[in-house]
């Protein structure tokens, strides 16, 4: 229950800012049932006119035509009813999605990075396309449709009603038995198609799973065991689908079929009518015409939301999903933030304890102080907490006790725009944007000028490769298809740091193999970035920490050693081992 409730507080949010169209809607859905359903007495009156003409009683072919004139007029105001609020809807529809587009995008750009952490890719993106299509396309189909069938299914009521009491109780005598077939074969439906998605989800994933792997799999010889997992997830896939399929398929036949037999009920109820010759004849067969439209007038509505009816499912699923983002806490932003100071003699992490679950401490009790315009390498083992600790100094996680000082400042109160200006982040994976190679070197600085980004680009050592290209700066790179191997996206990553000067840096240092010409230049490179800031630098190759004013040993999450190169060595410990272990490969 809570969960509809979500998913209409959600259109709700959404609907309420178009109260004229809504009342244009109103009053075209009226105009629709109100002509749809008076079409059919007319139908019943002409049939009428005629017998009585033909057999010689009262009425004339004026009648007849007066009222075929009616009918006309009446069908074509209801297709303008209809026309009138599939336009409206679409409108609605298009409009209000593309501000739920709108929203989301901007709340994701809001949340604490802790989400992107705690769900996949596809996940994430799930939500902006097969969730809100899914809204979108209900809107334009299955709420029209709703909308539609109760106006229909109440006007046709009234007018059965008003007509002949036990005829419209004959029409509506199939109803519970209707509803409760419709409610078992939708309840079948659901569970096959809820485990259908599940299995198309696990062959995604596989497929997903494999693309990444390729590289891998042809190296192992594995394209046969590849094949084979595809082939067993396909099989599941094909006997959840038919069984789906099978199952959402039988739904309007069943409903088609209950609607005949109505008919056929309406008709046996008539013609008895007829032969208790409580009704002229005309009148008795006219009235069996119209109750005939009118069953299939009554029926039509349940038939057209049993077959959207997935579709309003899918819907209701995509706005909770949506709405459960929304729901998500945004970063923590300080009411008054202050500035990062211009001057501070370091910065200190003091005693900081952190998890990114409650019950699991990753760090505990970290202190390091980074001396203005030092050099600290962070170095350990696999998991010991070296990103972690990085993630708290530009906010992406806020320490759970201890502080981050710049100077005397928390970093907790400083704002949080300024402080993500002033302590640039040179990552892993460099992530490369569609664009052109100036516009990924200005991302941090959109307003930088050509000489300023070829300044940067010239320190970072990019320069003379760009330069040699066909198209220069002006070549076109994006993340999928990027011409820049790892270790020049690396260069580009550290230009666009370069260009923003930031005076405090971490600096997660690739692991990705690159060749040794590479390796020297993103050396340099990496000095010559360093050079004057205060910097964090996550090591794995001990040798490009050699000159750190400190080095900081991590593992489990606490301190274990700290010195220079030479003391660690001297106090032959966990960094000294580590240092001999890869000067023997190099
Ligand atoms: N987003 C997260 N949610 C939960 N646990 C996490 C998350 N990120 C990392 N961890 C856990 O925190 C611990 C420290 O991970 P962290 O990435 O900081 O290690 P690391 O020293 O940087 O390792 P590596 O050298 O392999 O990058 C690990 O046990 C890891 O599983």
């Amino acid at each position: 229950m809570t969960k509809l409730k979500t998913a209409l507080g959600f259109y709700w949010r959404y609907m309420k800012v178009y109260p004229w169209h809504f009342l244009v809607l109103l009053f075209t859905v009226i105009l629709f049932t109100v002509t749809y359903n008076l079409a059919p007495t007319y139908l019943g009156k002409t049939v009428q006119d005629l017998t009585n003409f033909t057999q010689g009683q009262h009425g004339t072919m004026d009648t007849f035509q007066s009222d075929l004139l009616i009918m006309a007029v009446l069908f074509i105001l209801s297709a303008i009813g209809d026309a009138s609020t599939s336009f409206v809807m679409s409108w609605v529809g298009g409009r209000s999605t593309q501000e739920m587009r709108n929203d989301l995008f901007g709340k994701m750009q809001r949340m604490k990075v802790g989400y992107f952490d705690s769900h996949s890719d596809g996940d994430v993106l799930a939500r902006f396309t097969s969730d809100l299509d899914n809204i979108f396309n209900a809107m334009n189909e299955a709420f029209v449709q709703l909308i539609y069938s109760a106006a229909q299914i109440i006007g046709v009521l009234i007018i059965m009603l008003r007509m002949n009491v036990p005829l419209a109780l004959v029409t509506m005598s199939t109803t519970p038995v209707t509803i409760l077939i419709a409610a078992y074969v939708i309840r079948r439906a659901n569970r096959a198609i809820d485990e259908q998605q599940a299995d198309i989800g696990k062959l995604n994933g596989y497929i997903n799973e494999q693309i990444t792997g390729q590289k891998l799999i042809i190296a192992n010889n594995l394209q046969k065991d590849s094949l084979a997992g595809f082939g067993t997830r396909n099989a599941d896939v094909q006997q959840t689908s038919t069984s789906g399929q099978i199952w959402s398929g039988t739904l309007q036949p069943v409903m088609n079929g209950m609607m005949l037999l109505t008919t056929a009920i309406v008709v046996f109820f008539g013609s008895w009518l007829v032969l208790q010759g409580n009704l002229q004849t005309g009148a008795a067969l006219a009235l069996v015409v119209v109750y005939v439209q009118f069953a299939q007038n009554y029926f039509q509505p349940l038939v057209a939301v049993t077959s959207v009816y997935n579709q309003l499912q899918l819907a209701m699923t995509g706005a909770r999903r949506v709405e459960e983002v929304h729901h998500e806490d945004d970063e923590p932003r300080p009411a008054n933030g202050l500035p990062v100071p211009k001057t501070f003699d370091a910065v200190r992490i003091e005693d900081v304890h952190f998890g990114y679950k409650p019950d699991v401490e990753i760090l505990h009790g970290i202190t390091i102080t980074a001396p203005h315009g030092k050099m600290i390498a962070v170095v350990g083992p696999t998991g010991a907490g070296k990103t972690t600790l990085i993630n708290l100094l530009n906010r992406f996680y806020d320490v759970d006790s201890g502080h981050i000082l710049i100077g005397e400042t928390d970093i907790r109160d400083i704002d949080l725009h300024a402080l993500r200006q002033e302590v640039g982040i040179v990552l892993q994976d460099p992530q490369m944007f569609s664009g052109t190679i100036a516009s990924n070197i200005a991302f941090g600085k959109p307003d930088a000028s050509m000489d300023e980004i070829r300044e940067a680009a010239r320190t970072a050592q990019l320069d003379d490769y760009i330069m040699g290209l066909p198209q220069g700066y002006d070549t076109p790179v994006s993340d999928e298809q990027s011409i820049l191997s790892a270790g020049q996206k690396q260069l580009l990553s550290i230009a666009r740091t370069l260009l923003v000067n930031p005076p405090i840096l971490i600096l997660d240092e690739a692991t990705s193999n690159v060749d040794t010409v590479t390796e020297s230049l993103i050396q340099t490179a990496m000095d010559r970035l360093i050079v004057g800031r205060t910097s964090f630098v996550i090591a794995h190759r001990l040798k490009t920490v050699l000159n750190a004013d400190n080095i900081v040993v991590i593992r489990d999450g606490a301190i274990t050693e700290s010195g220079t190169h030479q003391e660690l060595l001297a106090a032959d410990g966990f960094y000294a081992g580590l240092y001999k272990s890869q000067t023997i490969f190099d």
